[in-house]
């Protein structure tokens, strides 16, 4: 939620676990961010120029943060590799995505981020709410619903934080969430929940239908109240965290075991049929062509000539070294890199999106 307090919570946490001993290692996703108020470990603005893509591709704001965290998720595996050194030392590691959530959590990139994090560490989703612009009933479902849909795309523990409890006490919410009688009657008593002949809107019927099937998907999820101004509430958080820990451990890795079992027979069996096929193929020309087959023989100078001379670029971890020049990153300036002859007009390394 844009607004809602998600860096200034992010700070806080980071605070937090700074005055415990327990530094968190940081990553920042948002492309477009101009200022942070903490230190990221991994920035993805040292790798990626927002602006450059937006010119480059003739994108608008939206475009160009998917495009580059798209980019960005080409080297998500060193970002990993990172973290993956961190983890003997770190016990916490914060993931700040790009406010829009639709952009982070319906693109292809946000998934294979959160499914790469998930599928190494384990994970939860912290879904930040404006708890003062949340008190209508219809902007309150709304934030559930969309808290909803991240929950059965990610399938990741989710712990709704109601931030701003410094400014508005978040009860209403955990009454409303509670008691299914107690929500419907806020529903009814709301202005404009009745049209002029006072007959219940579309509206408040479509929402009183709606607050059955989201009864349902409260009993998955876990809500704390905190403000990130003054720190109150950042405790339970944690303990919502370390609670969260066990049901990843429980509920979420023999999910992954099952379906990453399943992929791995699907892909085979389909591997297996393309070989079978490709085989039969292959006996049918040779049998119909015997004169061009004796000439189709594996030429190792053609391999050598082949192989790949692309330079690997770094993702930059900012707490091990000076930067740049350390051989360890390098800023991408997506304008520079693009080679002298490139025909497609981008950067040697990154790929040409659809
Ligand atoms: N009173 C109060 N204000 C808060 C709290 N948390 C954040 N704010 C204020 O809310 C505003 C938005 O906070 P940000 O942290 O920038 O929100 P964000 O969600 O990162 O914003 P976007 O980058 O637009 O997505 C700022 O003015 C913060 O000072 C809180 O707990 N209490």
């Amino acid at each position: 939620m844009a607004g809602a307090g998600k860096s200034t919570f992010v700070q806080r946490i980071n605070s937090y676990l700074h005055s415990v001993d327990s530094p968190p290692y940081i990553l920042n996703l948002d492309p477009a961010v101009s200022h942070v108020p903490f230190e990221p470990n991994i920035d993805i603005r040292d790798t990626v120029n927002y602006k450059e893509v937006m010119k480059q591709y003739n994108l608008g704001p939206n475009g160009g943060i998917v495009t580059a965290l798209n980019l960005f998720t080409t080297k998500f595996d060193q970002v990993l590799d990172l973290v993956e050194k961190r983890a003997e030392t770190v016990s916490h590691v914060i993931l700040d995505t790009p406010g829009q959530i639709e952009i982070f959590t319906w693109s292809a990139s946000g998934a294979i981020i959160t499914d790469a994090v998930a599928a190494s560490f384990p994970t939860v989703v912290a879904y930040i709410i404006d708890t003062p612009r949340t008190t209508a009933p219809a902007t309150f479902m709304s934030n559930m619903l969309y808290a909803c849909s991240i929950l059965y795309k990610t399938k990741l523990p989710f712990i709704l934080v109601f931030n701003k409890t410094d400014v508005q006490p978040y009860d209403f919410a955990l009454e409303w969430m509670h008691d299914f009688e107690a929500f419907q009657e806020a529903l009814a008593t709301h202005r404009d929940s009745r049209d002029s002949e006072g007959e219940p809107t579309y509206m408040n019927s479509l929402m009183n239908s709606m607050s059955l099937v989201l009864d349902e998907f409260y009993k998955h999820l876990t809500a704390v109240g905190v403000s990130s101004m003054t720190g109150d509430g950042i405790k339970e958080f944690f303990d919502a965290v370390e609670a969260s820990r066990g049901e990843y451990e429980r509920d979420y890795v023999p999910e992954l075991e099952r379906a990453r079992a399943a992929r791995e027979q699907s892909l085979k069996a389909v591997k297996e049929d393309s070989m079978n096929r490709l085989m039969k193929d292959l006996a049918i020309d040779r049998a119909q062509n015997p004169e061009m087959a004796a000439q189709d023989r594996w030429d190792p100078d053609q391999e050598e000539m082949d192989e790949d001379d692309d330079t690997e670029i770094g993702i930059i971890d900012r707490t091990e070294g000076p930067w740049p020049g350390d051989g360890r990153g390098e800023y991408i300036d997506i304008m520079k890199v693009r080679p002298q002859n490139a025909r497609d007009g981008m950067g040697k390394n990154w790929p040409k999106p659809e």
